[in-house]
């Protein structure tokens, strides 16, 4: 059974319709990557799953069940299994590194503290950061505090890690060691849900790619498909334009 599914799922901000029937099954340790048009509701449909949006129609469904996105139970249960980092890190700017990564574990999960930071100096050793444990945000890269946004995510024990153009907002030279710590989760077989421009890297690190246009899903595919031989158009078209780039 799949992980997570969405089902003809539409959604809308107010009445502008974002999203128009997306259907997406997530098996565990994929990594999915969606790529399309600026606007074309990526960012949307992440915001859907990690219950930060209400559907308009359709469903979502996790191990099978359906989520009733009016209770707040469910919301809570489900968000509690899923971690979403964005392009901003709007990391806590008072505390230090291990902190941030700390203090959602203990006190909205209220697990032990010694727990939590055993485990976050695991995982700033896995984002290459072991040496920064007492820095402050303003004494770091912009890639550096992006890996400890992803710590932090992951300190949260997700079973599913969303990633909304993480790297989107970082100069150039700061992307490389984003993507590499993204790619070494893939390899540990971290189920992931990723909206990202960096084609070379969707292409690479993807099991499948799902093409977004105007809130539609308009087709997926293997990465082979859809860069090299893709059946739609649309597809076709916005492909091109990227690789061109
Ligand atoms: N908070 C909001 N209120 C109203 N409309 C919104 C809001 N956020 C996004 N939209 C609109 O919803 C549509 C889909 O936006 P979304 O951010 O999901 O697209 P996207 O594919 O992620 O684009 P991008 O690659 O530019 O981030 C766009 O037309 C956008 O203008």
């Amino acid at each position: 059974m799949p992980l997570l599914e969405a089902e003809n799922l539409s959604s809308a901000y107010g009445r502008v319709p974002v999203l128009s029937k997306v259907n997406l099954s997530v098996n565990k340790g994929e990594v999915i990557s969606l790529i399309g048009p600026s606007g074309s509701g990526k960012s949307t449909f992440l915001r859907v799953l990690m219950g930060l949006l209400p559907p308009t129609a359709g469903e979502v469904r996790i191990d099978g069940g359906r989520i009733d996105y009016r209770s707040r139970a469910q919301l809570r249960a489900m968000r509690d299994r899923m971690a979403i980092v964005f392009q901003q890190y709007n990391l806590f700017q008072n505390m230090d590194v291990l902190r941030n990564v700390t203090i959602a574990p203990i006190k909205i999960k209220k697990r032990p503290r010694a727990d939590v930071e055993r485990e976050a100096t695991a995982l700033l050793l896995k984002v290459g950061l072991a040496e920064k444990h007492h820095a402050y945000p303003d004494e770091l890269s912009g890639g550096q505090q992006q890996r400890v946004a992803i710590a932090r995510a992951l300190a949260l024990k997700p079973e599913i890690l969303l990633l909304d153009e993480v790297t989107a907002a970082l100069d150039p030279e700061l992307v490389t060691e984003v993507l590499d710590t993204i790619r070494s989760l893939a390899s540990e077989g971290i189920t992931m849900l990723i909206v990202s421009h960096e084609m070379a890297f969707v292409r690479e690190v993807s099991t499948r790619v799902v093409m977004m246009d105007k809130g539609q899903v308009v087709e997926i595919g293997s990465p082979a498909e859809i860069f090299g031989s893709p059946k739609e158009a649309r597809t076709r078209e916005f492909v091109g334009k990227i690789l061109r780039h």
